[in-house]
């Protein structure tokens, strides 16, 4: 595991770029009482294809979620609840570090290497546990996300490790948490602004009693109510390109909330570097889906991504082949 560390609000392990922050809202926003009944999906990770016969099948609702929403909740994900309270604790206590001692650790100035050391020479001396804690969860995510890969693979038409062959090896993994702390006027104040991910996919572990992450969808924001011990997870832009604009990776942002503070822990699960992506060959038919997405090295995409302002999907856009 790779430990970067960013700005203010959000601590992150690992890569990706830096989120900032505070807007005024807008757009058509869904009461958590409608988004109820849209019933945001929901899938049960014990039914997922293992390999066998009827894995495709197995594999429809995963396909229309995806290719529909971009977002689920994943239950019955096989990690322990533990588990899950151990990491929620460990950041908690994190971001409970005094103002002074968690500045001074001057993040944004360390290179890579030093944040590993800073972060766990902090962990033994103001928070035990806190690296066990983030180690143990960040296996468990890893397995999760090669478990989902491999059915992402069968769903591009690939055996169970295509998308890692054609990656050239495991998904690569970096882990942010994100802080947000009440506001007397949530309304007036957006804390992470509408943007998609760069990643493969991300999971995404939140508070069980506060709601801040809302989804695009259909042109409305909706809320994403969290369930007890599940995780969320969302397409990010390299599985749109891969899947040549199947599966969606979806605009989303997060609201802070006027009673509780909130924490989130996003795992963004992403291609190597050095990695070229784009559409894979089985998704591409010249016909009916022409390629939609020019080829490009992953760290290239990246690093165009970051150095424009958060700005929903504009950066994936530029990345059709109609505008090469
Ligand atoms: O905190 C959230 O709900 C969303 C965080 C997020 O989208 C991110 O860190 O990329
Ligand atoms: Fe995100």
């Amino acid at each position: 595991m790779e430990v970067r560390v960013e700005n203010g609000g959000s601590y992150e392990v690992g890569k990706s770029g830096w989120v900032n922050l505070c807007q005024f809202q807008d757009g058509t926003i869904i009461s958590e009482d409608l988004a109820d009944s849209l019933e945001f999906p929901v899938i049960d990770f014990s039914f997922l294809a293992k390999g066998g016969e009827d894995e495709v099948q197995k594999l429809q609702k995963l396909h229309l979620v995806c290719k529909d929403w971009g977002f689920f909740q994943v239950i019955n994900h096989g990690v322990k609840e533990e588990i899950l309270e151990k990491i929620k604790a460990a950041v908690a206590a994190f971001f409970e570090l005094p103002f002074q001692e968690k500045r001074n650790m001057q993040w944004q100035k360390m290179k890579q290497k030093d944040m590993v050391k800073t972060l766990w020479s902090l962990s033994t001396k103001s928070m035990i546990g806190f690296k066990e804690a983030l180690e143990e969860y960040s296996r468990e995510m890893q397995k999760l996300a090669e478990e989902l890969q491999a059915n992402f693979s069968v769903l591009m038409g690939l055996k169970r490790d295509g998308l890692k062959r054609l990656q050239g090896g495991g998904l690569k993994q970096g882990i942010r948490m994100n802080y947000y702390p009440i506001c007397s006027r949530p309304d007036l104040v957006l804390e992470c602004s509408p943007h998609s991910d760069g990643t493969s996919f991300t999971l995404l572990l939140q508070d069980d009693d506060v709601t801040g992450l809302q989804i695009k969808h259909n042109e409305a924001w909706v809320p994403v109510k969290p369930i007890p011990n599940s995780l969320v997870v969302n397409i990010g832009d390299a599985t749109e390109i891969q899947s040549n604009g199947m599966y969606k990776s979806i605009e989303h942002r997060a609201i802070i909330n006027e009673k509780k503070p909130r924490i989130s822990i996003a795992t963004f699960m992403f291609p190597d570097d050095e990695q070229e992506i784009g559409p894979v060959e089985t998704m591409i038919d010249d016909q009916n889906h022409p390629k939609l997405y020019r080829n490009i090295k992953y760290v290239d995409y990246v690093r165009e991504k970051f150095s424009r302002k958060m700005e929903g999907k504009a950066h994936l856009q530029s990345y059709t082949t109609s505008n090469s």
